[in-house]
This record gives structure tokens, sequence and C-alpha cells, in this order.
């Protein structure tokens, strides 16, 4: 729909005081900004919580943090692999979430007020409100102001998916914006949700010494992943001492005993599990409501999200949106991505506009065994009917990986059948999601898995994986007839 040049309801201001008002300062609404600023058009941000939203807050940062201490710990517990008969790790749980806090407030600065003002952007702390499609309100600590503008761009996020299950409402339940205000180690944690952040937050609570049930009511963890993935990654959680039951559904939540007990179902049957603390895990819905689209009949996409078309404009041309509460993805790197066009298309949109481009998208889930993806798996081509060959490289044979006492996982490519343009790649090891970016680029730039086996790769590295996955490609399609002449040859030459 293109935006109407005059409404009944709103008049469309003669001058305008912003080019662009951004409404949210998480990675969507920054970025977007930041690149505002950069090509020197007049953008106002805006934010009502903390600066950096959820990723610097209460998602990237502090969860990869709190997974470095306890990949720490989980690894003096392999000491005797490496040679050395004993390390004691003493740790103060509070601590350990402190430092979690320490890492935010590092990282907090690039993010902050003062750098995006530096940037040119002018940032205003408050809660915003679209009160026409050119105007957005801003209530803030010391009043009400008004700002109008040529365009918008909606970049609001997410929240902790909660659902009403039965009896949930007397429990004191954690979601990722709280859990990181836990200093009391808890004794007995249940984990509801199987998907990246249930995963990442269960290993990592179970390798603190916490009693860890994790519930996932699909058939396996990581469902987006292909099956052989899943698998590995809940057998090391069993073997790292995580309760991972699958297939159960959570339907209630009961005290029993003096107890807080979950009842799921399990293929039909009821199964009461005790727990001291549940983190519900079980996705992420989009912030769409309290802030004026609905009077202004911003449409929603079926899944709860902002519709955004190719250009991510919602049913207003001027209006953007992207990040967490446009979708499809979640990722702080796709809503940077998408960032860059809402800015552009904002600004520029009247000369060129630039469709959105999802056909690389690479992701990472910080446990161990790290699984790393970009492009197709092997499920995402059978459903979408496409064909293709795969290669596989087990990373059990890689040096560095045997040095380093990591040699568990694979590098597997899919490729065009007889041809070697990528499809997509998934790798599940140490460091797979730095591991992933030569393939990212493969694929960007149509670089094929010939030219990534004919470049040199650092002996001893856990790189030459890649290297080596070409390599099974390669001899999957050896050219059997020049080989058999060429043994002929030599054989000729020696006789
Ligand atoms: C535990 C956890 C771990 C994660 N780990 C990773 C990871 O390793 N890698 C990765 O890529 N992604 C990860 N993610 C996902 C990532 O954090 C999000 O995809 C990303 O932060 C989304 O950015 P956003 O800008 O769209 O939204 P947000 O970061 O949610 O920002 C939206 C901002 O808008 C503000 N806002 C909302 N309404 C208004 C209003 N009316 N007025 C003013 N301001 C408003 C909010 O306060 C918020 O600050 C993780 C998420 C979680 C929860
Ligand atoms: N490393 C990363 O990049 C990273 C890390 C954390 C989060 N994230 C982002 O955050 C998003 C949200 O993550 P998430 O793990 O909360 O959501 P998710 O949607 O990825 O996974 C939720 C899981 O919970 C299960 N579930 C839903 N209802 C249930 C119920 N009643 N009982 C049992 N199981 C149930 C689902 O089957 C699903 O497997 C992710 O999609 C991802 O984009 C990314």
């Amino acid at each position: 729909m293109k935006t109407p040049k005059t409404h009944p309801k709103w008049l469309k201001p003669k001058k305008f005081d912003s080019n662009i008002v951004v409404i949210g300062a998480g990675a969507a609404g920054l970025v977007a900004s930041y690149i505002a600023a950069a090509v020197k058009a007049k953008v106002t941000l805006i934010e009502k919580h903390n600066m950096g939203g959820d990723c610097l807050n209460t998602g990237c940062v502090p969860s990869k943090a709190l997974i470095q201490s306890t990949r720490l710990l989980a690894k003096t517990r392999r000491a005797n692999e490496f040679g050395i008969k004993h390390i004691s790790a003493e740790f103060s749980f509070a601590e350990i979430m402190e430092r979690v806090q320490q890492v935010v407030k590092t990282v907090a600065p690039h993010d902050s007020v003062e750098r995006y003002t530096q940037l040119g952007v002018e940032v205003i702390e408050g809660c915003a409100k679209i009160v026409s499609p050119w105007k957005v309100e801003i209530v803030t600590a010391t009043g009400t102001r008004r700002i109008t503008t040529l365009s918008i761009v909606i970049a609001a996020g997410a929240r902790p998916f909660v659902p009403p299950i039965p009896g949930l409402e007397a429990i004191d339940y954690l979601t990722s914006d709280t859990i990181w205000n836990l200093r009391e180690q808890p004794k007995r944690l249940v984990v509801l949700g199987g998907g990246p952040i249930g995963c990442e937050l269960a290993q990592c609570f179970a390798r603190l010494g916490v009693q860890v049930t994790q519930i996932e009511m699909a058939p396996r963890l990581l469902m987006r992943e292909d099956t052989e993935v899943s698998d590995r990654v809940a057998a090391r959680f069993v073997q790292e001492g995580i309760d991972v039951r699958l297939e159960h559904i959570a339907k209630q939540f009961i005290i029993e005993n003096g107890e807080k007990v979950l009842v799921a179902e399990h293929l039909g049957e009821q199964v009461h599990i005790a727990f001291d603390h549940v983190l519900m895990a079980i996705g992420r819905v989009a912030n769409t409501s309290g802030y004026g689209l609905e009077e202004l009949g911003v449409e929603l996409s079926p899944r709860k999200t902002i519709q955004v078309n190719a250009f991510l404009a919602t049913n207003y041309d001027h209006i953007f949106a992207c990040g967490d509460v446009a979708g499809p993805y979640q990722f702080t790197h796709t809503a940077a991505h998408q960032a860059w066009y809402v800015a552009v298309n904002a600004l520029f949109g009247c000369v060129k506009k630039f469709p959105v481009d999802y056909s690389i998208i690479p992701w990472a889930t910080f446990i161990e065994p790290e699984v790393a993806r970009v492009g197709l798996n092997e499920q995402d081509a059978r459903e979408q009917g496409i064909a293709y060959e795969v290669s596989v490289y087990d990373i059990a044979d890689l040096d560095r990986a045997i040095t380093d006492g990591e040699a568990d996982g694979f590098v597997k490519v899919l490729t065009r059948p007889g041809k070697d343009k990528i499809l997509g790649v998934t790798i599940v090891g140490d460091h797979a999601g730095d591991l992933i970016a030569e393939f990212v680029l493969a694929m960007k730039y149509n670089i094929g898995l010939n030219k990534i086996l004919g470049t040199i790769h650092i002996y001893p590295t856990l790189s030459e994986a890649n290297k080596y996955a070409a390599g099974i490609w390669k001899k999957n399609h050896q050219p059997e007839k020049i080989l058999s002449w060429l043994a002929r040859f030599h054989a000729w030459r020696r006789s």
C-alpha cells in the first residue's frame, strides 16, 4: 500500500524535524541509525530502556560471557585427558554472575548514548509512540516531545514468550530477561525449550553443578538442524549430566508436597518433574503493541511480527521494520543486515530501493559441541525439493583438533549434483561459528569447493577442516578416465 499523501485522520506536515526516526536502540536500531548518520541524514534514535537492547543486556553478551566461565570449568574437569592429574576449580556462582555483568558493562560503551551522539545521531531516552504516519511522540523523564519525520524505522525487538500454562502464574519463573539477576545457585533447574536459548543455558547451568532437566516437546533438540546434529548435542548433554526429556509437553505447574512440580505429557503419559527454578525458553515474540501500530493499522504477519515487504516497508511505504520485531530471523547479525536495507530504502527509496537478500544467512549455537550453519542443510533441501550431494569431513581426523583434545565433530557441505557450487554447510565442533565464515564468504561470492581446496590453509589449524571437506568432494568427483589414462602413461614411462 502506498502511504496516502493526505489522510482524513492525519495531516502530512509541510516540514520535518528528522529524516528518519528509529524506535529502539538494539542491534537493528543502532545499525540503522549509524548508517543514516554516516550519510548525513538527521536521525533521531529513541530507546525506552537500555541502549544495546537484548543482545547487550540480556542476550548474546551475557550468555556468551557465562558460556566462557562454564567452558573453563568443564575443561578443568577434563584435566587428566591433558596429562594433568588434577585441577581443582573453586568458584562462587555469584562471582561468575557478577563477571557476566562486568562484561556487559565493558561492552556497553559500543552502544552508548555518548558514542551514537558523537556519530551524529540524536539519541532520546524515552518511550516512543507513533501518533501519525509522520509524527512520533516521546515520553521522557523530563516531559513529552513530538517529532515530525519523513520516515520511521520500527526496531522495537521481541520479548520472551511465556505461554498461559496453568499454574505458571503462581511460580516465580525465569526468562532470558531475568535469569541474569540470579546470585544464588539453583539446586534443580527445569529448562523449558530445546532451542538455542534452552540449549546454551541448560549446558551452562549444568556445568555450574545445577541439576538440569531440559524439556522439549519436539522429538529432538535444535529442531532446525539436521538429525545427526541434534543427536550429537543430546548425547553430549546427557554425558554432561543433563536430564534431556524429548517429546515432553509442559502442561501444568503444581505445588506437590511443598515442592514446585512441572506436569508434562510424554507419549500420552503424565510425568512429574520437581524443581526449584524454571527457565522459560520457548521462543520470543515481537513487541508490536502499545506504541501506535494498532491505531495506524500497521499490519502484522501470521507469525505476529510486523508484516514487511521485500524492501522491509510496512503497509506504509515510509514506515519500515527490522530486527526481531520483523523477523523472519532473530539474530543480532540479521538485525544488522536488515538495518542497512531499512536505512538506505528509507533515505534513498525515492531514487532506488533495494530488496533485502536472505540467500546466505549464517548462525551458530554456542554450546559444546558448537553448531554453525549457513544456507541449506539436508532437511531444508529435502523440504524445498532441491537436489544435492553431501561431502562430510570427520573432525576426529583433524591434526589440530587431536592436539587440542577436541577431535569431535564434522564439516558437512551440500553442493549441486555434479558441481562444486555450495548450497549450504553445517559445522559441528570447536569454533564452528568462526570456521563457517570461510563458507559464508564463498557462498556470497560464488566461490566453489575447487577454489577452497586450492587455497592455502595454515597447518595445523582447525580451518583445515574446511579444505579437507572440499577434498572429500574432489575425491568423489575424480576424473576417472584421465586418471586411468595417467596410470597407463606412467607405466609406459617405467617400461
Ligand atoms: C539469551 C539470548 C542469547 C542470544 N544469543 C545470540 C547470539 O549469540 N547471536 C545472535 O546473533 N543473536 C543472539 N540472540 C538474539 C539477539 O539478541 C536478538 O536477535 C537481537 O538482539 C535483536 O535485536 P533488535 O534490535 O531487533 O531488538 P532488541 O535488541 O530487543 O531491541 C529493541 C529495543 O527497542 C526498545 N523499544 C521497544 N519499544 C520501544 C518504544 N516504544 N520506545 C522506545 N524504545 C522501545 C527496547 O527497549 C529494546 O531496547 C540471543 C538472544 C537471547 C535472548
Ligand atoms: N546463538 C544464537 O545465535 C542464539 C542464542 C540464543 C537465542 N537466539 C535467538 O533467539 C530465538 C529464540 O530462542 P528460543 O530457544 O527461545 O526459541 P526457539 O523457538 O528457537 O526454540 C524453542 C523450543 O521450545 C520448544 N517448545 C515450545 N513450547 C514448548 C512446550 N510447551 N513444552 C516443551 N517445549 C516447548 C519448541 O519446540 C522449540 O524447540 C532463536 O530463534 C534465535 O534466533 C540465538
